[in-house]
């Protein structure tokens, strides 16, 4: 099942997928990071990214969000080209990232924090009181500076800053990065939460136990490309399956 296969991407359908890269190229500089990368995620698909560091899976989200610059390939978002990628246009389109390292805006309180994620305008489910009934901690300390929060109710404003945008995709870039694994247990169960509400995922993730637990589907990159590719089976098994692609 873990046999590699050709990445998704090419030949597949952008109209009814929420995220395309194909044959994508990008840069920092003069740096050449991705190389012909090609993937899809689907409606309330489960997907995890993993890799080794530095293979360039941020730097997927950064070609999304136009921080590295796409120098061939095409990017659709939606089922629509995106020709000139930047953060509001992903989120107009129904894509909203939870960056690395969170990005907790120090200045403002966290409400003000949420809020930035409605900027888009998107309807739906989720507005602030549907976070705080996901997050009770988040309305007990919503009048706080966002980064007096610990570091796991961080990351529950990060995730509840991109449902705001009531989106379709959420790209998660290592959410629980020095987390606590009593912390970690409470967000993977959450991810579950919010997938089973129809949200597709990308999870870019190191912590291959988590990956088990949220994740359906797996793509691994190496050296800017994705080369495999298969199904995430919970099991010992499945484990040593995408542990092997993490080696590679
Ligand atoms: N702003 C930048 N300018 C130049 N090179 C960069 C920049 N950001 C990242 N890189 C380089 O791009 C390559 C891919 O980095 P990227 O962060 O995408 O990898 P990653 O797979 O997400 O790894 P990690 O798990 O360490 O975050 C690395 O060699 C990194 O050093």
């Amino acid at each position: 099942m873990s046999a590699a296969r050709p990445p998704e991407g090419e030949g597949t359908p952008v109209r009814s997928a929420l995220l395309t890269l194909t044959g994508v190229d990008a840069f920092y500089g003069s740096a050449h990071i991705l190389h012909g990368l090609s993937l899809a995620v689907q409606p309330g698909e489960r997907v995890a990214l993993i890799g080794r560091n530095g293979v360039g899976k941020t730097t997927v989200v950064n070609t999304i969000l136009g921080l590295a610059r796409m120098k061939s390939g095409q990017l659709h978002l939606g089922g629509q080209p995106i020709a000139r990628p930047r953060p509001h246009i992903a989120a107009r389109h129904g894509t909203a990232v939870v960056p690395q390292g969170r990005r907790i805006v120090a200045n403002l309180t966290v409400e003000e924090n949420l809020r930035l994620g409605a900027a888009a305008g998107r309807k739906g489910h989720w507005n602030a009181p549907e976070i705080y009934k996901l997050f009770p901690i988040l309305k007990e300390r919503a009048r706080t500076p966002g980064t007096a929060l610990s570091g796991g109710q961080q990351q529950m404003l990060a995730l509840g800053r991109a449902l705001m945008a009531n989106p379709d995709l959420i790209l998660l870039d290592e959410p629980t990065q020095g987390l606590a694994p009593v912390i970690v247990d409470q967000l993977a169960d959450i991810f579950r939460r919010v997938a089973d509400q129809g949200t597709a995922l990308l999870l870019i993730e190191q912590n291959l136990g988590l990956v088990l637990r949220v994740a359906h589907r797996y793509l691994a990159m190496s050296k800017g490309s994705v080369v495999a590719q298969g199904a995430v089976v919970n099991s010992a098994e499945g484990l040593a399956d995408i542990e092997e692609h993490v080696m590679v």
